[in-house]
């Protein structure tokens, strides 16, 4: 195990902050070339041999000036009336981030979310190679998945050491994942993607991506929530906190009166 150490929050928003600036790319950039990668794809296989930016733009959602921003990092500016060739955009980007090289991945915690992780193709066509599925409990191990055996946590040291593992990837329930994180930085990884509900910390030098879909979910719901007409607007989920006067917060009753009933209650 390793000793617990005083250490920096791990950069781990998806919020368009910058932890990795040192490192190069502007993040957010950073995050948009995965998403360009993806529509530049879809045109090689249409045959398309350049784009615009505005083409681009309308492909993945960004506006032009954001495209050409970003793609000027890679000191690729397209070429003024023809645009942009899209097999060495292809190339560039994916040199920038990486991806011309082959990525050995672990994955732990092979539970509901671990076995979807693992059978989902996009890894391996992105260049991510699941090598080992790991799991601390002795009934898992042995299982197949996605073409593995489930094998016990206690061999992630010698999976990191034999495979050269830089990248692993946090599917265990949030009470266990910053052991785990502990002993995947000990063994040698830098770079963690965690999908349990726990901030983690961990030292200098390694990144944590988290993945949250119910906070992306809330996000959604907020955009939501501005768009709808005002007498379309939701009450507050059960067990929600609405503060009245005088009240400095209580557990919401069902339904207090004067709140807006959820559209569904009315079905
Ligand atoms: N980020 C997201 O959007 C998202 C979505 C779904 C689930 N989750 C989170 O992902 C995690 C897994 O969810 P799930 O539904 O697959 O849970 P699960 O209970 O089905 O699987 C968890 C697995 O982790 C294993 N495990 C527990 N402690 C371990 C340890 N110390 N070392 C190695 N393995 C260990 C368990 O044996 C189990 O197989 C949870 O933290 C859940 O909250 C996140």
């Amino acid at each position: 195990m390793t000793a617990r150490r005083p250490a920096r929050p791990a950069p781990q928003a998806a919020d368009g902050s910058d932890p990795g600036g040192e490192k190069g790319l502007p993040e957010a950039t950073l995050a948009r070339l995965p998403v360009y990668l993806r529509a530049l794809t879809t045109l090689a296989e249409a045959e398309t041999a350049t784009c615009s930016s505005d083409t681009l733009a309308t492909l993945t959602g960004v506006t032009g000036a954001k495209v050409r921003k970003d793609l000027s990092h890679l000191g690729s500016y397209g070429t003024r009336g023809v645009g942009y060739d899209v097999a060495y955009l292809r190339y560039q980007i994916a040199r920038e981030i990486g991806l011309t090289q082959d990525w050995p991945v672990v994955v732990v915690g092979i539970g509901n979310l671990g076995h979807a992780l693992a059978g989902y193709s996009g890894f391996r066509s992105r260049g991510f190679r699941v090598v080992a599925l790991l799991d601390a409990d002795p009934e898992r191990h042995g299982e197949e998945v996605a073409g593995m055996r489930v094998r016990p946590f206690d061999d992630l040291e010698g999976v990191v050491a034999e495979q050269h593992v830089k990248i692993a990837v946090i599917a265990t329930p949030a009470p266990a994942a910053q052991d785990v994180a502990d002993r995947m930085v000990a063994a040698g990884v830098s770079s963690i993607l965690n999908f349990a509900p726990a901030v983690l910390s961990v030292p200098d030098g390694v990144d944590v991506r988290k993945v949250d879909l119910s906070t992306e979910l809330q996000i959604l719901a907020y955009h939501e929530q501005r768009k709808a007409p005002a007498d379309r607007l939701v009450g507050p989920a059960d067990g929600v906190p609405v503060p009245g006067p005088g009240d400095a917060g209580e557990r919401a009753a069902p339904h207090p009166a004067g709140a807006p009933r959820r559209e569904e209650e009315h079905a």
